[in-house]
């Protein structure tokens, strides 16, 4: 397994660690002749495994798109991808990883229990085993007392702790994030900030890549953040996050934190103004 590259401000451990996933100058670009949308160009970075990096880019840099070509749903134009040393499709095909989109997709004729059970049924996980993990991932973010509520009944926020509940389930190593907090309010998205990484720290060895364009929560979940241009996107800078483990809303405070959240605010306003 390829060792991650080092990275600007490599202050932290991570950069040591085998990579989930290394991009290699991935390119993609929709459609073709005059119509063509390049929507990624040379992009290249590392996933040490274990560790939360973030993918912070504007509106439309690609970040939705890069997170679909790691995993699998989209077909690569230039580069190359591997995630744990295969291709996207390879892992897509073995299930190895979870997924959690910006909309929770639920079944609304399903209870919690029934949606986050759905995973397992469909790889064949034993009835048993299947109420335990669904049981356990339940209590784990905190909806024990809606098991058998429909989605329509929850809240915004709870419905998307019923999606990250499913994603977790089947105990991936590696989950994908795209703006799971995008849609929420302000004080419910600063809750499951904190609360994704109480679950996050609870299982370690879980490597997660998240998608956002706010720095604030970059700055506040990632190890790492990988900075990108507007369309087409680019990596503008890699940055390793040197805030200590556990974070609480407090660390929002620190002078490390707002001194990293200046940085990227400088480098995407030296961007748009170059
Ligand atoms: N299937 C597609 N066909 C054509 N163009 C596409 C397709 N998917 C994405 N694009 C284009 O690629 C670019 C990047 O889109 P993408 O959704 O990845 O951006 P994003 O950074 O995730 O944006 P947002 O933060 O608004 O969700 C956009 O210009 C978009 O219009």
């Amino acid at each position: 397994m390829r060792e991650a590259a080092t990275v600007q401000h490599d202050h932290s451990a991570v950069a040591t660690r085998p990579a989930t996933v290394v991009a290699t100058n991935v390119g993609k670009v929709f459609g073709s002749g005059a119509s063509a949308v390049r929507a990624l160009e040379d992009v290249s970075f590392d996933v040490p495994q274990g560790s939360f990096v973030s993918i912070l880019g504007p509106s439309g840099c690609g970040k939705s798109t890069l997170l679909r070509l790691i995993a699998g749903l989209q077909p690569i134009t230039s580069g190359e991808i591997a995630v744990n040393d295969h291709t996207p499709d390879e892992m897509r095909k073995a299930r190895e990883f979870g997924i959690v989109f910006q909309q929770p997709i639920l079944f609304d004729w399903r209870t919690v229990e029934q949606n986050v059970a759905l995973p397992l049924q469909l790889i064949g996980t034993s009835k048993e085993e299947r109420k335990r993990r669904v049981g356990e991932m339940i209590e784990l973010v905190g909806l024990g007392d809606f098991r058998r509520h429909r989605p329509w009944q929850l809240s915004g926020g709870m419905q998307q702790r019923v999606a990250i509940a499913r994603a977790l389930a089947f105990g991936p190593r590696f989950l994908m994030m795209d703006e799971p907090f995008g849609a929420l309010d302000m004080m419910t998205r600063e809750r499951m900030q904190t609360e994704l990484l109480r679950i996050w720290s609870s299982r370690p060895g879980t490597t997660i890549v998240f998608i956002t364009h706010s720095i604030s929560e970059a700055v506040l979940l990632s190890d790492r953040i990988v900075v990108m241009s507007a369309r087409p996107g680019r990596v503008m800078r890699v940055i390793d996050v040197d805030l200590e483990r556990p974070r609480t809303d407090e660390v929002r405070k620190d002078e490390r934190f707002i001194e990293i959240e200046t940085e990227i605010r400088d480098l995407i306003f030296s961007q748009e103004h170059a």
